[in-house]
């Protein structure tokens, strides 16, 4: 059976800003944030799922059109409308009018969802109309649409799909907004304690303070309204390599401030070399690209960029896929210096002469290990290899991640100057240590219980719940919502307004639960996440490490509990044994012996020491390491497109 073929299943209807004219049918309930109802159900009972063609005017936010007619290309056309069982109901004006009214319920009115025979999809400006779902699954060509992760789909042929539209809202201006903050916890004086380990030749003799940073007049004001009083220590020893011009690999636990200890030394330099966002043209040559893995982190890190880049001349933009491609490049056009995109859509521009790379001086990997691994380093390639870019020689890489497998290490290798610096803060690969990981042994079976009783000793703190796939997402998301516990949900099977709003409303409050897959496991930096749930464990340790590294960050404390299945998770029991003890956590005596006794599971593979501790270049001395498994597969072997 397809997977999108199941019968009755509320397992796969995406969370987003459902609203309905007629779905009141049913037993209704509400959530705090928004409203939940048990309508009908899709009638539908044949194959028809929706099919509905896109088609828009331009680029721009004018004149999105929905063609109902069905049948063109580049219309999703799933097989949902096979659900007999609870359907949702929805007619989402706001999305396909591209009305940005912003109603954001959270929560499903169902509607009598598809109506059967045929199952199609009618979704339309007739508010009137009928849309719904037929409690199947949204039709796999909906990807197009909504890209998965964020490999973006810049390279589809443009025939095949249709125009990304979305323009996400604009951004407030006034410095509250821009310097926001979360105030630094009660162990951020703890950082200084932390081993550091600067290898290579020469490095330069790190910072104790701001001031020694030597910041000019405006990047220091903002770093000061940005409540940053003294540097972390990846800032302490990162700053002064990066200005001392020099290449670096650097490690630092999850929350540490890895962001800040780039982008400080890059704009003040660009700001003391006078650099002034150029005019507007059609093609812009930015000085500085920073890449990331998701659009939701690079949005994040241009968000810094802009905020520590506040009053000056010097112009960062953000480009990343899910939204519309000519608003980009208007954008573009009016100026920038430092350019943060994710690799598809930051290549599109680069394809399209929107953006050059012969001015380039800084070369930026965040989530370096991500980068490099098997999902985006041809991107990197690519992108290394694009027409004019400047060799490594004469331009500065700097890579950052929380995670470095040792073999990424030794291919991280070939984007750097032979001298690159490395620099670790802690052990390399750890979890922060501010984070209390606990485990629950449990069936397959009983984790939703296992997960609602949890969910009800925490309240309303806000908490991130990870599993392992988007169906999942949806289905845990349903659920949780069904029992009054206020839920979004982020995965790459919701388009980008959909992601940006779940993220808001989680932000916010309003949703303080989040189901996730692991499109929100690396950088994001959300205030008050006091809980991360590992509803499915990942299979890999460094995605674990990453997970539970969105609680606890700088210096606040956080907890981790993760349900771990013997059945399907002894695979990473080993690992895990050491990622406890390097953070001086408690290891239950079970999880030992799971990872000691070696037969735990056909599936047990010895752990690879590919984790390093340190500088792989040191060579041979990788005891001491966080131990993990294939280090260059991608993060996760979830159905999270990557492409
Ligand atoms: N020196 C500082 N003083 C106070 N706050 C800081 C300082 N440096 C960074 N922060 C804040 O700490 C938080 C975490 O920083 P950041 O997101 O850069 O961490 P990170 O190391 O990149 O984490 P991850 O590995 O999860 O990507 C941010 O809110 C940031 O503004």
């Amino acid at each position: 059976m397809d997977e999108w073929e199941e019968e009755g299943t509320v397992s796969t209807i995406p969370l987003t800003s459902y609203t309905s004219n007629e779905g009141t049918q049913g037993d209704s309930w509400n959530t705090d944030a928004g409203e939940c109802a048990r309508g009908r159900g899709g009638r539908g009972r044949g194959r028809g799922g929706f099919k509905s063609s896109y088609s828009s005017g331009g680029d721009g936010n004018d004149g999105d059109k929905w063609n109902n007619a069905g049948g063109e290309r580049g219309g999703f056309r799933g097989r949902g409308g096979q659900g007999r069982g609870r359907g949702f109901g929805r007619t989402d004006h706001s999305e396909v009018n591209g009305d940005d009214s912003g109603v954001c319920e959270n929560g499903f009115r169902g509607g009598r969802g598809g109506r059967g025979r045929g199952g199609s999809f009618s979704q339309g400006r007739d508010p009137g109309g009928r849309g719904g779902f037929g409690g199947g699954y949204r039709g796999k060509d909906e990807e197009i649409f909504s890209q998965g992760e964020d490999k973006d789909q810049e390279k589809k042929d443009d025939s095949e799909r249709p125009k990304v539209t979305y323009v996400p809202p604009t951004l407030p201006e006034d410095e509250d907004s821009i310097f926001s903050h979360y105030e630094t916890g009660i162990n951020f004086d703890k950082y200084d304690d932390i081993m550091v380990d600067v290898s290579g030749t020469n490095p330069p003799q790190a910072i104790m303070t701001f001031d020694e940073a030597e910041l000019c007049e405006s990047l220091r004001k903002n770093v000061s309204k940005s409540g940053y009083v003294k540097p972390t220590p990846v800032q302490k020893h990162g700053i002064p390599i990066i200005s001392a011009g020099r290449d670096l690999m650097a490690c630092a636990q999850t929350g540490s401030g890895k962001t800040a200890a780039f982008l400080l030394p890059i704009l003040q330099q660009l700001m003391a070399d006078g650099v002034a966002a150029s005019r507007f043209s059609e093609l812009q040559e930015p000085e500085a690209i920073i890449v990331a893995p998701t659009r939701e982190l690079i949005n994040q890190i241009y968000l810094e960029a802009r905020k520590f880049a506040f009053g000056t001349c010097v112009r960062p933009v953000v480009v990343y896929g899910g939204v519309s491609t000519g608003h980009q490049i208007r954008d573009i056009e009016r100026g920038c210096n430092v350019v943060c995109g994710t690799p598809g859509r930051l290549l599109d521009m680069i394809g399209r002469g929107k953006v050059g790379v012969s001015k380039l001086r800084y070369l930026v990997l965040d989530e370096a290990d991500r980068m490099l691994d098997m999902g985006f380093e041809p991107d990197m390639r690519r992108l290394v290899g694009s027409p004019g870019m400047p060799s490594k020689e004469d331009r500065q890489t700097l890579m950052f991640s929380a995670t470095y497998p040792e073999d990424i290490q030794r291919m991280a290798a070939d984007f750097l100057k032979t001298d690159y610096l490395f620099l670790a803060v802690g052990v390399v690969g750890g979890a922060c240590s501010d984070v209390e990981q606990t485990f629950i042994q449990v069936t397959k079976f009983s984790k939703r219980e296992q997960l609602l009783d949890l969910l009800k000793t925490t309240g309303m703190e806000r908490t991130m719940v990870f599993v392992e796939t988007k169906r999942q997402a949806d289905f845990i998301a349903t659920f949780l919502c069904q029992e009054k516990v206020p839920t979004t949900s982020i995965h790459g099977d919701r388009e980008q307004r959909e992601r940006e709003q779940a993220l808001a409303d989680f932000r916010s409050g309003k949703c303080p639960v989040m189901v996730a897959t692991s499109v929100a496991a690396r950088g994001l930096d959300i205030p008050d996440v006091q809980h991360v749930v590992n509803f499915d464990l990942p299979n890999n340790i460094d995605e674990y490490v990453h997970r539970i590294g969105r609680t606890g960050r700088c210096g606040n404390t956080g907890r981790a509990v993760s349900f771990y299945d013997p059945d399907g998770d002894s695979q990473l029991a080993c690992s895990l044994v050491t990622v406890l003890s390097k953070a001086q956590q408690e290891v239950p005596s079970w999880l030992e012996e799971s990872a000691f006794s070696g037969s735990t599971s056909s599936s047990f593979k010895p752990p690879r020491k590919n984790f390093a501790s340190t500088d792989s270049r040191k060579g041979g001395s990788f005891q001491d390491s966080v131990q993990s498994q294939e280090a260059v597969q991608p993060a996760a072997n979830d159905d999270e497109e990557w492409e």
